[in-house]
């Protein structure tokens, strides 16, 4: 099936569209159900005179290119893609449980052991991605997504690239930018690993660590590597040391993903299973 899905030519007549799920910059995602399977998908539709306008052709089809050929519990899945005279569109895994930063909002800052079970399943995710020479660049609460069972879903892989041919450009918000893409330098995978260290902070403080008002300041607090930890909320001295080590502006000295798994704040709180489950008192009346 999964390769007939890689063939076939799919149109619009296969599927029952559903609600909008969201929208982005170039069109709108819509619950989905491939009629044939009764398959549940996310259907994303862009709109051709939008990606033309902002020359974003060329990412798109990395972004398919990419993301279609990686399979891994924690990497949405693009099952294909189609398109016609005006729109195109990408069916995509649907994440049964909507979108993280929606979920970090409602919560404001999640509890040590949802951010280090999120934490290690995306370091998981992006060990594999870097072990097929992709790194993803982009990886920010807005870029996650929830699945059925509570694990995460790294979707979006619009700023994704094969190492092989890396580009300099600007890409992604300034936040999760590390010194080295803000510089405009040379990059490598290690960028996820700052990003990895910029969201685990976001996860327990609830914004991320060199946020400021202008964007010469946020500029001149990530080139300085200006990390302070809040005295609220209280977070372990082992969750710190962990950022610490991956917010370093040397790329080559970010601790390394494989490392991250044997940090003893992942060991002892991250859920193995890496699926977050409420427990039963945090479950609401
Ligand atoms: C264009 C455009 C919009 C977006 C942002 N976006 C992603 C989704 C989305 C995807 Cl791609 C896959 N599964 C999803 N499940 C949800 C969802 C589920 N619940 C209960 N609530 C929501 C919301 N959204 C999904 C939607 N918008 N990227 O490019």
């Amino acid at each position: 099936a999964a390769s007939e899905a890689a063939q076939k030519r799919w149109t619009t007549s296969d599927f029952d569209v559903g609600k909008p799920l969201g929208r982005g910059k170039f069109g709108h995602v819509y619950l989905a159900r491939e009629k044939r399977s009764n398959h549940i998908v996310a259907l994303k539709v862009l709109f051709k005179t939008q990606l033309h306008q902002s020359q974003v052709e060329h990412q798109l089809r990395r972004e398919v290119e990419i993301q279609s050929h990686l399979r891994h519990p924690n990497i949405l899945r693009l099952y294909g893609y189609f398109y016609d005279q005006k729109r195109v569109y990408l069916i995509l895994e649907y994440a049964a449980r909507g979108e993280l930063y929606k979920e970090l909002q409602k919560c404001k800052y999640f509890s040590e052991r949802r951010a280090a079970t999120y934490v290690a399943s995306l370091a998981r995710a992006l060990i594999y991605c870097h072990g097929k020479h992709v790194i993803h660049r982009d990886i920010k609460p807005e870029n996650l997504l929830i699945g059925a069972q509570g694990e995460l879903k790294i979707a979006d892989f619009g700023w994704s690239v094969h190492t092989f041919n890396r580009r300099r450009t600007m890409c992604g918000t300034l936040d999760y930018l590390p010194p080295e893409m803000v510089e405009s330098v040379e990059h490598d995978a290690s960028v996820d690993i700052w990003s990895l260290g910029i969201l685990c902070y976001e996860f327990l403080y609830g914004v991320p660590p060199f946020e400021a008002r202008e964007h010469s300041e946020t500029y001149k607090r990530i080139v300085q590597v200006d990390l302070k930890f809040p005295p609220k909320p209280i977070v372990s001295s082992y969750a710190k040391d962990l950022i610490s080590q991956m917010l370093v502006k040397e790329s080559t000295q970010r601790l390394a993903l494989h490392k991250l798994l044997e940090h003893p704040w992942i060991v002892q709180s991250a859920d193995p299973s890496g699926i977050y489950r409420e427990p039963r008192s945090e479950v609401s009346p």
